[in-house]
């Protein structure tokens, strides 16, 4: 398979490589944010046409528009799709990843700009370096080593990348049921690298949460209010919501919505086992969060409340005051966003209902004449694989080549949320190849990609590309 050719050929472009992950985290593709939605779309262009650069057969898919609370529409961005080879005698691989990022201000408390790529001590600091821009760019870079050169995949390869993952995929589930006899006809598997190892040590993901996100609008007077002339004569909306987002969960992380808990699968022993198995240091994990204590102390229960427990958030208030300073507002209408991770054998839809419902009637208990209106948002299945499948002896041979390592098995607390209609829509068995760090900091200040699992991480997905050409058709 001419492997150390095509490692060199890595190592001999990791500048390269860093330069196009510099280009493409200056994109401000936060696709939460519609004034930024010309980025997302100029973003969605440079993977297509670094796609098509490379001599794949790219498309650019048009997957509709998008409702705004306003009620006027936007563009959703395209979706790239890609292939190189069509070989019927080899399997053909879809890489999926996504391109829009999270919201980043410097003043958030980033000690760099995040969308200037910093390189400190080894590590790329950036909004959207590790979740999902490098690892997408190293799926590209792995293919374009074989055809750097003149090598023959081992397998076919497509891409689907898109643009609004970090909303809810909005768009994707459409476009991948109407591809189903089409682009994904020819599809084994499905690789997805939109996730992180637990320690240092490699690994490979087998179950993501699922994520319903609410929002919770209580209304009441028909502006703001001065709060010294009218505070005391109004019942305050602000008052109504902290009230009701209150019953949500217990201070020791109890969900307190009726119902919640009946549909989770019970935790087996084999699961147990497996968690007691793994490398996972409770201290160094609290330390770098940065907190005097955790919810569970025991590594086995960390684990479980993490990857395969159902947990409330409570995002944020919009309407809210929240600027520096001493204004003494009476907010007249405010919306409270939170969400609730879901696991096996959660079904969001009974999720929405339990949870409106509850609301509801704590609501009616206050006897508030104000307006309570709930939504849910996003409601996104929990994905689970056969870790006994093929792919996951491809994923811990390439694992071995290149780190010299066993790659732990591991979940996600985090959602894909397009995970489960891959799965359910095209049959096809998915893996979920991380080579993000445990300490990336997604979503948060600081993320970052360190170069070393950029390259190498690169390099493992050209082994994994070989070691699935090997595996024996179902
Ligand atoms: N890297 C995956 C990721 O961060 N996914 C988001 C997706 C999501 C779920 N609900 C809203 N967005 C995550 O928060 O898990
Ligand atoms: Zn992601
Ligand atoms: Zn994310």
């Amino acid at each position: 398979f001419r492997f150390d050719e095509l490692i060199k050929y890595v190592d001999d472009h990791q500048e390269e490589y860093v330069q196009t992950l510099r280009e493409w985290v200056a994109v401000e593709s936060d696709s939460s944010d519609v004034t930024k939605r010309a980025e997302l779309y100029r973003m969605m262009d440079m993977v297509g046409e670094k796609l098509r650069k490379m001599g794949g057969k790219v498309e650019l898919v048009d997957i509709g528009e998008e409702q705004l609370p306003d009620g006027s529409s936007l563009a959703l961005p395209k979706v790239v799709t890609a292939q190189f080879g069509s070989d019927v005698n080899k399997p053909t691989v879809c890489v999926y990843g996504h391109v829009d990022v999270q919201p980043a201000q410097k003043e958030d408390g980033w000690a760099t700009e995040p969308y200037n790529l910093t390189e400190i001590n080894g590590n790329l600091y950036g909004r959207g370096a590790s979740d999902n821009k490098a690892p997408v760019l190293a799926w590209i870079h792995a293919v374009e080593a074989f055809k750097a050169l003149d090598m023959d995949l081992p397998v076919n390869v497509k891409y689907l990348i898109e643009g609004m993952e970090e909303t809810g995929s909005n768009g994707l589930d459409a476009m991948i049921k109407s591809q189903k006899s089409t682009f994904f006809s020819d599809v084994d598997y499905i690789i997805i690298s939109d996730c992180g190892w637990l320690s240092k040590r490699p690994a490979l993901t087998y179950g993501t949460r699922g994520n319903c996100y609410f929002f919770a609008e209580v209304e009441g007077p028909k502006q703001d209010l001065h709060s010294g002339v009218y505070g005391g004569t109004v019942i305050e909306p602000m008052t109504d919501l902290i009230g009701i987002l209150d019953t949500l969960i217990s201070p020791s992380g109890t969900i307190l919505i009726p119902g919640i808990r009946d549909a989770v699968a019970p935790f087996s022993d084999e699961e147990w086992k497996m968690y007691q198995d793994i490398e996972f240091d409770v201290e160094s994990y609290r330390e770098k969060i940065g907190v005097e204590q955790l919810m569970y102390n025991n590594k086995v229960e960390l684990l479980a409340h993490r990857w395969r427990h159902p947990t409330v958030s409570i995002h944020g208030i919009n309407g809210a005051f929240s600027a520096p300073g001493t204004k003494t507002v009476i907010p007249a209408k405010v919306t409270g966003k939170f969400s609730i991770r879901q696991v096996p054998d959660m079904d969001p839809a009974v999720v929405e209902k339990q949870v409106t419902d509850h609301l509801h009637s704590v609501f009616a208990k206050r006897k508030s004449p104000n307006k309570l209106k709930v939504k849910m948002i996003i409601g996104a299945k929990p994905w689970l694989a056969d870790i006994k499948h093929s792919l996951y002896e491809a994923g811990k041979a390439a694992v071995k080549r290149v780190f010299n390592v066993d790659a732990d098995m591991i979940r996600e607390g985090g959602t894909i949320p397009i995970a489960r209609t891959f799965q359910d829509v095209t049959e096809k068995s998915i893996i979920m190849l991380p080579i993000g760090g445990f300490d990336d900091g997604l979503h948060s200040q600081n993320e970052k990609m360190s170069r070393y699992n950029y390259i190498e991480g690169t390099k493992m997905f050209i082994a994994y590309l070989q070691e699935v050409a090997q595996i024996k058709k179902d």
